[in-house]
């Protein structure tokens, strides 16, 4: 398919040539992001310009969480959610961080730092600091993907730490962008149809980070813990402040069924959810608005020690109303979560038993037997359920004909 001409002349990869199975259409507008020097530490003569005019205005998401804290994992579950996997843009930088399926586009905003390893270094700064990111370029971008057009995003590379030449991305139905700052600026911040923060207790980060770091990467344990207390006073000044601003935070917490426990392998997950946000209905047990405690083990739920208690009710969080669903333990047996499921409400499902289904198809996923891999589906139940009404309000029609 042909392009066509730029209003600008500056010198880009193939702008108005034919790109095979590129999937552009006809008359969209294509806006283009250059950069003079890749090999700089900062970023110089960033500019975009646009193409033509156009056409579908995806629905934008933003997941917050430090490192580490299971947004590939949440990933994964909400791209399945929609159908189809999810992979790199094809034959592009083999070390791209974006995950592209039928409905959505996953970005991930470390591509936005504006110092490479070395420049951070230099600089004395780490990747959590707002200095260490282009928050200009983060702005312009999402932007022009919510209006309908692509961009050249740029690309940090985990592998070696450089900035890397940016990648075509155009916009996909559901654009997602995870990382450490969806929400700190608030342009970008308005710009998202719904935010979701991770709140990963630091006993449970790490946890999680040994078993990673130094399972699968080798790390030592002390030096896990001095990444850890490094980033802890930027983690705090930049990341966890924007958990305020979410719409569903989910917060996972040491279990409190078994005394002084310091494993950190039995959580306590809580799903908490804005009351009054557009579109988004919060879930919950037995009865709404009522408080409630319930422990389902017994003849329908298998448990053993310490079993599984859930909770839910109403509260306050940085002073909103909210709604709270609560799951501490872990599931014996997935297949009997239908259990659970059966008492849960507005959870969006588009048939009974579709979050059971959902949990048994990625029982091999991090948290499946948890709150975590529970209340991440239900998020991206409640995702799916966003996008098909603002899709039917835009198009005049009722809900159900803009299901997926
Ligand atoms: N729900 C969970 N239960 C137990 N462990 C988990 C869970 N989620 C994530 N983990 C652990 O944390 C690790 C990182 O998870 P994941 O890759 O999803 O996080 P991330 O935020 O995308 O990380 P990064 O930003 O470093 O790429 C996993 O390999 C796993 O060890
Ligand atoms: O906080 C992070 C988000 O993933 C990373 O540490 C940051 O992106 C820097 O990456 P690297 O350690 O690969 O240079």
């Amino acid at each position: 398919m042909a392009f066509c001409s730029p209003h600008s002349t500056t010198s880009l990869r193939s702008p108005c040539t034919t790109i095979p199975n590129s999937g552009f259409r006809q008359n969209q507008v294509i806006l283009f992001t250059t950069r003079s020097s890749r090999r700089s530490n900062t970023r110089h003569g960033a500019r975009t310009f646009q193409v033509s005019c156009a056409v579908e205005q995806p629905i934008v998401i933003g997941l917050a969480a430090d490192s580490g804290c299971g947004k590939s994992t949440f990933m994964r579950r909400l791209t399945s959610v929609f159908g189809g996997a999810a992979e790199p843009p094809k034959g592009g930088n083999p070390d791209s961080n974006t995950l592209i399926s039928d409905t959505t586009t996953v970005i991930c905003l470390d591509d936005y730092h504006s110092l490479d390893r070395t420049g951070r270094k230099e600089k004395g700064v780490t990747a959590l600091d707002p200095k260490a990111n282009d928050f200009d370029l983060m702005y312009e971008q999402v932007k022009a993907i919510k209006e309908g057009k692509a961009i050249e995003k740029p690309i940090y590379n985990h592998v070696t730490g450089l900035l890397d030449p940016a990648e075509l991305i155009q916009p996909p139905k559901i654009f997602v962008i995870e990382g450490l700052h969806p929400m700190y600026d608030e342009r970008v911040r308005e710009l998202l149809d719904f935010s979701i923060y991770l709140d990963i207790s630091n006993e449970v980060k790490f946890a999680w980070k040994i078993q990673r770091d130094m399972a699968e990467r080798g790390h030592s344990l002390e030096s896990i813990k001095a990444s850890i207390e490094a980033r802890k006073p930027d983690f705090d000044a930049f990341i966890d402040p924007q958990k305020q601003y979410a719409d569903a935070v989910i917060e996972v917490l040491p279990t409190q069924l078994i005394p002084d426990d310091n494993e950190g392998k039995v959580l306590r997950v809580k799903l908490i959810m804005k009351e009054g946000i557009k579109f988004f209905n919060p879930v919950y047990l037995f009865d709404e608005g009522s408080t409630i405690n319930w422990i389902p083990c017994g003849r329908k739920l298998t448990c053993s020690y310490p079993g599984i208690k859930f909770s839910y009710g109403p509260d306050t969080y940085f002073g909103q109303e909210v709604s709270v669903l609560e799951m501490d333990g872990q599931f014996d047996r997935l297949d009997e979560l239908i259990y659970v499921e059966s008492h849960l409400s507005n959870l969006s499902t588009k048939f009974y038993g579709e979050v059971t289904q959902q949990m048994l198809k990625h029982a091999d996923f991090p948290g499946s037997n948890n709150g975590t891999g529970l209340f991440q589906t239900i998020v991206g139940l409640k995702i799916r359920d966003l996008y098909e009404q603002i899709i039917a309000e835009r198009a005049g029609v009722p809900a159900e004909a803009a299901k997926v």
